[in-house]
């Protein structure tokens, strides 16, 4: 008997044992084998507890089949009588089967009457604690239907390398908390903000788009005015960079004569926009990455008035008709908010692209994702100072995420500048007067007639 006990046992450990070196060496598979068919049947069977406690149930009034005494006869026999009744149960909503995911699961829920997504969004938190998941995300992808989206732990602990863009304008900087790509494409998303509090990973942000952008044909502009600590390193694949206030001044003057010049192209080709124009003709795309955006804003005195004016002025002038013109801003800073004048106000509005790393004051977070739900702005106040380069980001479909920007030293952002120097285009020739293309008037009509 000893023995088989002792036999039992040791089939029992090394069982265990090679099920944590499944779990450990291959997740993966260990996941789609074991970890979820368990976690699918505990969420089916415990989903009628599990609403009820966050109050996602209803009650309804239903039919109920019943046997109740009946009137004790003179024999003294019990009559049963059946009986249906009407009583009140609690329904909950209808659940589809879960199905796995990179970092846990989803399920589809049928919303009951009078119930909408945020109904469901506010007990998310309910519902994580409930079955033990790091976070569950929802959404709705029609009427009446909400997607419970849960991650067993959270994915952003480690991300993994920048891997390289193929699209023109398009770098994939991160990874969302749904394991995808994070992906800033200034083609759909023209410009950006990129907030949060110091330390929390704007250049890091801006180190990975400066490493994915350096091999593309592309003009990348810079106005760092921290006195060009960050952008400096960088100077070989910038085709300008500012560093003062005066500096900016002259180079945002540059930019707007630049727009205005690309508008009187397309307007003789008669397209809407740079990319309506023939490969040959088209000019280059420019990426105007701004480091501590409010330096461009704050008045020491006075005197500074009308440069602080021609300022912001010009960025929104390009923050507004950019767009069209292939000028794309990426702005970051500390705070982004309306303490900074109407100017920022403005030229907030303009960009639809929101990156909110971690930030010390409720204000920062909703000044930057703007009136987006609720959850994001806790779940921004909610990064913590250990993982930097977490951000929440509202997505061109209109969804917030939580993702990660992919480590970039300073080291990798500078070698990428340097190799990829010679693709930097020369600021004169970017703003040549009349040849934004590149091509004097013969070769132009020429090209447009062909
Ligand atoms: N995604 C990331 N993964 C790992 N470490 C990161 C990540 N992003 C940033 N860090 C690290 O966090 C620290 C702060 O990052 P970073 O300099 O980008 O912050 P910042 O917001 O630009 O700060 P500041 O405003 O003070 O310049 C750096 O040491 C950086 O290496």
């Amino acid at each position: 008997m000893p023995d088989t006990l002792a036999q039992t046992l040791g089939v029992l450990a090394a069982l265990m044992a090679g099920l944590w070196a499944w779990q450990r060496f291959h997740y993966h598979s260990y996941w789609l084998l074991i970890g979820f068919p368990l976690v699918a049947l505990t969420v089916r069977a415990t989903w009628r507890k599990v609403a009820l406690g966050c109050g996602l149930t209803k009650k309804r009034q239903r039919w109920w089949f019943t046997t109740v005494p009946g009137a004790i006869a003179s024999t003294g026999i019990v009559k049963v009588r059946r009986r249906f009744q009407r009583v009140a149960v609690d329904t909950k909503p209808w659940m589809w089967l879960p199905r796995p995911t990179r970092h846990g699961w989803r399920v589809t829920l049928w919303t009951l009457e009078g119930q909408i997504p945020a109904d469901y969004a506010q007990a998310a938190e309910r519902l994580a604690h409930s079955w033990g998941v790091h976070a569950v995300r929802v959404s709705s992808p029609r009427p009446g239907r909400v997607v419970l989206a849960a991650t067993m732990r959270d994915p952003l602990v480690r991300v993994d390398h920048i891997p390289r863009s193929g699209e023109l304008l398009k770098v994939s900087v991160g990874r969302l908390e749904t394991g995808g790509l994070w992906s800033i494409d200034f083609r759909t998303v023209p410009h950006w903000i990129n907030a949060g509090a110091t330390q929390s990973g704007k250049s890091n942000l801006a180190n990975a788009l400066i490493v994915g952008l350096a091999p593309q044909p592309v003009a990348l502009v810079g106005f760092d005015l921290k006195g060009g600590v960050e952008f400096t390193p960088y100077a070989p694949r910038l085709s300008a960079l500012a560093t003062t206030r005066g500096e900016s001044v002259g180079l945002l003057d540059d930019l707007v004569a630049l727009m205005v010049d690309r508008m009187g192209l397309c307007r003789t080709a008669g397209a809407r926009n740079i990319w309506q124009l023939p490969p040959g003709v088209r000019p280059v795309p420019v990426v105007v990455l701004v480091d501590e955006l409010a330096e461009l804003y704050l008045m020491a005195d006075k005197s500074e008035k009308d440069e602080v004016a021609r300022t912001s002025t010009a960025l929104l002038r390009v923050g507004q008709l950019g767009r069209a013109f292939g000028i794309y801003l990426f702005l970051s800073g500390q705070r982004i908010g309306s303490d900074l004048g109407p100017g920022v106000t403005a030229l907030r509005a303009q960009c639809s692209g929101r990156i909110c790393h971690r930030v010390n004051d409720p204000e920062t977070a909703t000044m930057t994702l703007g009136d987006l739900d609720p959850a994001a702005l806790v779940s921004a106040r909610a990064i913590p100072a250990e993982t930097p380069g977490v951000a929440i980001v509202a997505s061109q479909d209109g969804q917030w995420y939580r993702a990660r920007s992919f480590y970039v030293s300073e080291h990798a952002a500078e070698y990428a500048a340097r190799t990829w120097s010679h693709l930097a285009p020369e600021w004169a020739e970017v703003i040549r007067p009349g040849h934004s293309s590149g091509l004097d008037e013969a070769d132009l009509s020429e090209l447009l007639t062909a």
